[in-house]
């Protein structure tokens, strides 16, 4: 090593001494004169004298030149004097010489040159264990003098765990941007804060000046219980980031189903909205494919994976064959006035109702909005539906019998004789055709259809009667009726009566018997397999083009069960707050 405190001198008689040394060890007398040659050489003395003065030069020197402006405004006037005189340098140079100019260069480097950050301490080393469910933890170093931390802190009765409660606008901890309300602290210094009373960490907290080191599990602002400015709506598809290719990180997605309530947090991005699902312990938000997104993947149609795209064979439309009309009485109550099954050789059903869209053009998102009945509003009107056979009828029957002072049932309109056991207003509403060939013009039908030259049709005016007397209206129509009562007058509660896997049909529905207008003799019959396979292939066409109005799904396996489940749900809207389409809210 070259020592420059031992001069030039010193490090000459060093390679002399070195290469004596060696000679000894040189096989060569090539390799001996090469060595000398090269470390007694003129060159390398010379190089060392250069380096000698370098260091001399730099030592005595009392600031770095190059990071002083007044030094180099300095350098620079020296060399200016030293070349010839122009306008240009005779002008620089007067400049430079400015009183203000030099005073301008001499607070640069009086600020440049002041330590104005504290010098943080080094970070503690990452904690070798987290527990299972912190999903992450924050190490905050802060480096306070005897001000204090600027922050309070509370023990949380539930949970036990200390609390930052406030942080003072403009203190310490405000001022770092990096404790927050709601933070759980953990650990002071080292210190454990559980088990803890507040009265014992403010001291320690008080203690300690320097770098003070939290370990802090970041906390989720509570929301505040008001719903107002937030935007709720109701997913109408299923959603999977992890299987959507565009979404830009996929952990960032948030996962959802169809039905479940997001609060939207942010719309700022076309593409890209954030939310968060409502009744998620989890405050995070993630991100979510927007209005304008969803929209155009699905009217393209894809990818297949985010959206099931409606097969139009499938589709149930006003050129269907429904079949017959059935107003045949079981159990001394009458049986669904809904289309029946597709065995039927009657007439076409012409619709007249129900034709476009309730407000929603593509399924994506419903605004939603809770709502909680008043007891002086009537009840919503309760509409089932599903495929022929799955047992619409029979959990209707169910529910009436269960309560008819709270259940009822709109009576139907028909053009038909009245038989003697009959009355008016009670099975049917016997009208004639000229009337009910009128009341079809006017609009007044929901639904109507034509049997053996007889009229039958379920009216607006009927189901308004119901609602009138405060009782549960209930309803089992053709989906492509629903939209005609999406209203707010009726605020439709939709249940989906969907059948179980065709296992679970064979083994529930062996004894069951259905209708059949094949033969006049034997109006009803066992289901056959080919019952089964229409009546699943039926319902997947029916959720797919109509899910997106269904509020419950409930699939019809055990009936006791379902029917449970179904009256559970009716008590529950009745009672609790639930969610209705926000265009609900305005009548
Ligand atoms: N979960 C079930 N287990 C066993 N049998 C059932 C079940 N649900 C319904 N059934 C029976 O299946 C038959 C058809 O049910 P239901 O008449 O209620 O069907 P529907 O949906 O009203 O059909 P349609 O529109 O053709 O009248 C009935 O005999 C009924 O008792």
């Amino acid at each position: 090593m070259i020592n420059p405190s031992s001069g030039p001198g010193g490090v000459c008689r060093l390679l002399a001494s070195l290469l004596y040394g060696l000679e000894s060890h040189m096989d060569s007398s090539e390799d001996s004169t090469f060595l000398q040659d090269m470390l007694m050489g003129n060159t390398l003395h010379l190089l060392i004298k250069v380096y000698d003065r370098l260091q001399k030069y730099r030592a005595q020197r009392p600031a770095p030149l190059l990071e002083s402006a007044q030094g180099l405004a300095r350098d620079l006037a020296e060399e200016l004097h030293c070349v010839v005189a122009s306008p240009e340098t005779t002008e620089l140079l007067y400049l430079l010489s400015k009183p203000h100019v030099q005073a301008l260069l001499s607070v640069h480097d009086m600020v440049s040159q002041k330590e104005f950050d504290p010098q943080l301490p080094p970070l503690p080393p990452m904690p070798d264990y987290i527990e299972k469910e912190e999903d992450s933890i924050k190490i905050v170093c802060l480096v306070k003098n005897q001000e204090p931390l600027g922050a309070t802190i509370k023990k949380d009765e539930s949970t036990g765990a200390i609390v930052v409660a406030r942080v003072m606008r403009g203190g310490a901890a405000d001022r770092s941007g990096l404790i927050h309300e709601g933070d759980k602290l953990k650990e002071v210094n080292g210190v454990p804060m559980e088990n803890k009373n507040p009265e014992e960490i403010i001291p320690i907290l008080a203690k300690s000046e320097g770098a003070v080191t939290f370990r802090v599990i970041p906390g989720t602002k509570e929301e505040p219980e008001t719903i107002d400015n937030k935007i709720f709506v109701r997913a109408l598809f299923d959603y999977n980031p992890q299987a959507d290719p565009a979404i830009p990180c996929k952990d960032a997605g948030l996962k959802f189903w169809k039905g479940d309530v997001l609060q939207i947090v942010s719309q700022e991005d076309d593409t890209w909205w954030q939310a968060r699902r409502h009744g998620d312990a989890n405050h995070r938000a993630g991100l979510i494919p927007s209005r304008q997104l969803q929209e155009r993947r699905v009217t393209l149609q894809r990818p297949a994976v985010l959206f099931h795209p409606l097969r139009e064979s499938m589709i149930f439309g006003e050129d269907v064959d429904y079949g017959a009309i059935s107003g045949i009485h079981i159990a001394g109550l009458r049986k669904s006035f809904r289309f029946s099954r597709k065995d039927s050789t009657s007439q076409q059903v012409r619709q007249k109702m129900g034709k476009g869209h309730a407000g929603i053009h593509l399924p994506i998102y419903q605004e939603v909005l809770p709502y909680k009945r008043k007891p002086d509003e009537p009840y919503r009107l309760v509409l089932l539906t599903g495929t022929s056979g799955v047992g619409v009828t029979e959990l209707k029957r169910r529910l009436l019998l269960s309560d008819p002072e709270h259940f009822s049932v709109s009576v139907p309109y028909t053009t038909r004789e009245r038989k003697k056991h009959e009355r008016e207003g009670v099975e049917y509403h016997f009208v004639s055709k000229h009337t009910f060939e009128k009341d079809i013009l006017d609009h007044k039908f929901l639904e109507f259809g034509e049997y053996k030259g007889n009229y039958y049709g379920m009216s607006l005016d009927s189901v308004r009667r119901v609602v009138a007397e405060s009782k549960v209206c209930l309803l089992d129509v053709k989906p492509h009726a629903i939209t005609a009562l999406y209203t707010s007058e009726f605020k439709p509660y939709v249940v989906f009566v969907k059948p179980p896997s065709i296992e679970s049909l064979r083994l529930s529905r062996r004894k069951a018997k259905v209708l059949s207008s094949q033969n006049e003799q034997t109006p009803t019959k066992l289901f056959t397999e080919e019952d089964f396979q229409d009546m699943i292939t039926s319902a997947q066409a029916m959720e797919n083009k109509y899910g997106h109005l269904f509020e419950k799904v409930i699939i019809n396996d055990d009936l006791a069960m379902a029917f449970t489940e179904l009256r559970n749900e009716l008590t529950k809207i009745e009672t609790d707050t639930h969610w209705i389409p926000n265009t609900w809210a305005h009548v």
